[in-house]
């Protein structure tokens, strides 16, 4: 695989600083050498800015830095969209989750230019379904998954570039959603393997069958992974904490999954804020999720 490193130090989509370190700390935590170990070219392109974006408006006033959200959405949407022309892997260093407005568009306007349907599995502790127009904190960080399901409310956005039927999405982790989220995903097909869900049937299962109907479908995947679908006490570094996260080896154990699957095409890394951080211990554990997601494994040996 050849893989591109694009550094988002984007932190507007919510009010706590920090997210802007995040691509920084990736780096220092050896995500590269990580990556190339495993015998994957690997190219850093460094950090990318936002367009120049002024006087967007939204009519809920609560929604802050919205010129910002839509400078960096258009400015990743074409990095990733290009690497990806290119036949290479992006790798999206996050900043903060309001970033995969960017990176999914870019994701799915690729993809439907080839004629494969996209896919997205969205790893989190919140389903991120909120428009503009009904968050509460005013943070576009919880809207990403609305959009990209096609939902109104992204006037300022435009449509999103060929919205993915909810059967193509696949909400894995999920234990925090606001009131309007919740009445709204009643109304979508989207698959919400919530943590109960993965209490009660294993992290392995619901993500096996997902990813077959990926594979069937002959689709391009995009994995968004924020970092408090882990447990807060293996990664305190994160704004958005929320009890009862996935364990170490269940967040490997995914990794590892969707490595054999061979189906990623484009990874976001996103909310690690480094200065929450405990000696860099989830700076270091993202990087090693990404070394299990690229092929690290002790043997040679799929679960069957
Ligand atoms: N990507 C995230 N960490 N999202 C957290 C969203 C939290 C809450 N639902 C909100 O809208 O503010
Ligand atoms: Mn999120």
């Amino acid at each position: 695989m050849e893989v591109s490193l694009i550094g988002a130090p984007i932190d507007a989509g919510q009010r706590r600083a920090g997210c802007i370190m995040g691509p920084m700390a990736y780096r220092v935590a050896g995500l590269g050498a990580a990556i190339a170990e495993l015998g994957h070219g690997v190219e850093d392109r460094g950090d990318l800015g936002p367009d120049a974006v002024q006087g967007a408006h939204c009519a809920n006033p609560v929604v802050h830095d919205l010129d910002l959200v839509l400078g960096w959405t258009q400015a990743l949407r074409r990095a990733v969209g290009a690497e990806l022309a290119l036949g290479r892997m992006p790798v999206i260093l996050g900043g903060d989750h309001s970033l995969a407005l960017g990176t999914v568009a870019g994701a799915a306007e690729h993809a439907a230019s080839v004629g494969r349907p996209l896919f997205l599995l969205w790893l989190d502790a919140h389903s991120d379904f909120h428009t503009p127009l009904t968050t509460t904190s005013g943070n576009l960080h919880g809207t990403p998954v609305a959009w990209i399901a096609g939902r109104e409310g992204f006037d300022a956005f435009g449509p999103f570039p060929a919205a993915l039927p909810p059967e193509r999405i696949c909400l894995y982790g999920i234990r925090s959603v606001d009131p309007a989220e919740h009445a709204a995903l009643l109304t979508h097909d989207i698959a919400i393997n919530d943590m109960r869900v993965l209490d009660e049937h294993g992290i392995v299962a619901p993500l096996r069958a997902f990813l077959d109907r990926v594979r069937a479908a002959g689709g391009m995947l995009h994995v968004s992974l924020d970092v408090d679908f882990l447990d807060p006490s293996i990664a305190p570094a994160v704004g958005t904490t929320v009890p009862g996260g996935t364990t170490f080896r269940e967040a490997h154990l995914v990794c590892e999954l969707l490595h054999e699957s061979r189906l990623v095409t484009s990874l976001d890394l996103v909310e690690l804020n480094p200065f929450l951080d405990d000696r860099g211990m989830t700076a270091k554990l993202m990087v090693d999720l990404v070394g299990s997601l690229m092929g690290r494994k002790v043997f040679d040996r799929p679960t069957a």
